[in-house]
Parts: C-alpha cells; structure tokens; sequence
C-alpha cells in the first residue's frame, strides 16, 4: 500500500510565486482532480509533485509498505503531459522499450510487455511501425501505453485526452479506472471524467489569492 503526502507545496516561474501553501493526502486507490483557470498553476504543481520541477517550499513524498523511509514523490510516478515523448523515427516497439527500459519497474509492481501495453491501448500490430507515421490520436493512445510498460504507482496526468475521440477518452477512463482498483494513485488537470469517480478536487486559484479550497 502506498501513499502520497503533499505538504505546504509553493512554486515560482521566473520571479512569480505561482502557488502557495497547496497540501494534499491520496490514499492508495483514491484520485485528485486539479481545476483552475487557464494559467492557474495546475500544469505546474503536477510538475512539481512528478519531480520534475523544485518547489520552492514543501515537499511531495510517497509513503510505502514496500520501502522504509518516504521516498520522494517522483520516483514513484508516472507523468503524462501535453508532450508524447516519443521519437518519430523509431517504431512504436523501439520508444517503449526504451522507456521500459529507461524508467524500469517500482517497487511493488511490474510492467506489461510492449505487446500488451499496446493491445490495452486498443492497437496491437502496429508497434513495428515508425511512431511518426502514426495518426495523432493513436501517437497519445501509445503516450498512454507509457504508464503500462512500466510500473509507477502514482499517476500523474497532465489533460491527457485532450483532443482524443470519445472511444479514446472511454480507453483511457478504464485505464485509470483499474489503475486504482489496483491500488494505484491518480492526480488530474482535465475537464474530463477520466475515471476519475470519487476524486477529490483542488481549486488552483493562481495569483487572486493564496488560499486554495479543498474539499474531499
Ligand atoms: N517556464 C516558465 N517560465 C515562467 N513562467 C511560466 C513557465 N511555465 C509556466 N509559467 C507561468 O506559470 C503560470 C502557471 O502556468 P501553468 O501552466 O501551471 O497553468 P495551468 O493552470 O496548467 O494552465 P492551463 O489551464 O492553461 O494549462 C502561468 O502564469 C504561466 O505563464
């Protein structure tokens, strides 16, 4: 079982302080849903819980029963953004064993093969083809396919539909939705339900004020 603890979180962009005094506690399987204006900080703090930018305050960590002391937050997530992060001239097999490979299993859990990360996707057969050649909505379903080569606890997803179909969205939702059932953890910016049912919600409310309403 694990946990994740965000405790008296603030970041700055170039001279701004963008979010102040965010904390939050996920227990295994549960889900927070990030919400805001455009500009708000959303995509920042998700930043920032995946370990990919230093707060300026505060910490995220993960607490688990397979590891004895708090291990930063990063090491136990997976981070979707608005980018693939995948190179178009290799194939879709050759980008995710490279990222099977490059971000390996975490404690507690293990990968699905290429194969079966792309048959969940909804596109098995196509992995040996050039990622470049693929259409957009099948290049994010292989984005997605991501989080299941390699086992991540925490989940951390950044609009990940946007601009997908609905067949796409409802892939996805099951996606996180057994992702949980599993245990797993789920923390969202998105305007879609996203399997997200039960979630809690965090308003970002950027620079008009530093209290963030919080509600479960
Ligand atoms: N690299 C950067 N350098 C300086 N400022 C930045 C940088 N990235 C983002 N910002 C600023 O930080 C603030 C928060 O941006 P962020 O992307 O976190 O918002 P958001 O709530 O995710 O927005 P959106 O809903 O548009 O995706 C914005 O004012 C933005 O201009």
């Amino acid at each position: 079982m694990i946990r994740l603890e965000a405790e008296n979180l603030s970041a700055r962009r170039g001279e701004d302080l963008i979010f102040v005094n965010v904390s939050f506690r996920l227990n295994a399987g549960e889900a927070l849903v990030l919400t805001g204006r455009n500009g708000s900080g959303k995509s920042t703090l998700l930043r920032v819980v995946a370990g990919l930018l230093r707060p300026e305050t505060g910490q995220a960590i993960c607490v688990s029963d397979a590891v004895d002391e708090p291990r930063p937050a990063g090491e136990f997530s997976h981070y979707l953004g608005h980018r693939n992060g995948m190179k178009r001239e290799l194939t879709v097999a050759e980008n995710l064993a490279f990222w099977k490979s490059f971000l390996g299993d975490a404690i507690g859990g293990i990968g699905a093969s290429v194969e079966e990360a792309a048959a969940e996707v909804g596109l098995s057969g196509i992995t040996h083809l050039p990622y470049g050649y693929l259409s957009a909505g099948q290049q994010r379903r292989f984005a997605m396919a991501r989080l299941l080569v390699a086992y991540r606890p925490i989940w951390i997803l950044d609009e990940p539909t946007a601009a997908l179909d609905r067949k796409a969205d409802a892939m996805f939702e099951e996606l996180v939705r057994r992702h949980r059932q599993s245990g797993g953890i789920a923390l969202a910016a998105t305007h879609q339900p996203l399997g997200m049912e039960g979630a809690q919600t965090l308003e970002m409310l950027g620079f008009e004020g530093v209290d963030l309403e919080y509600s479960a």
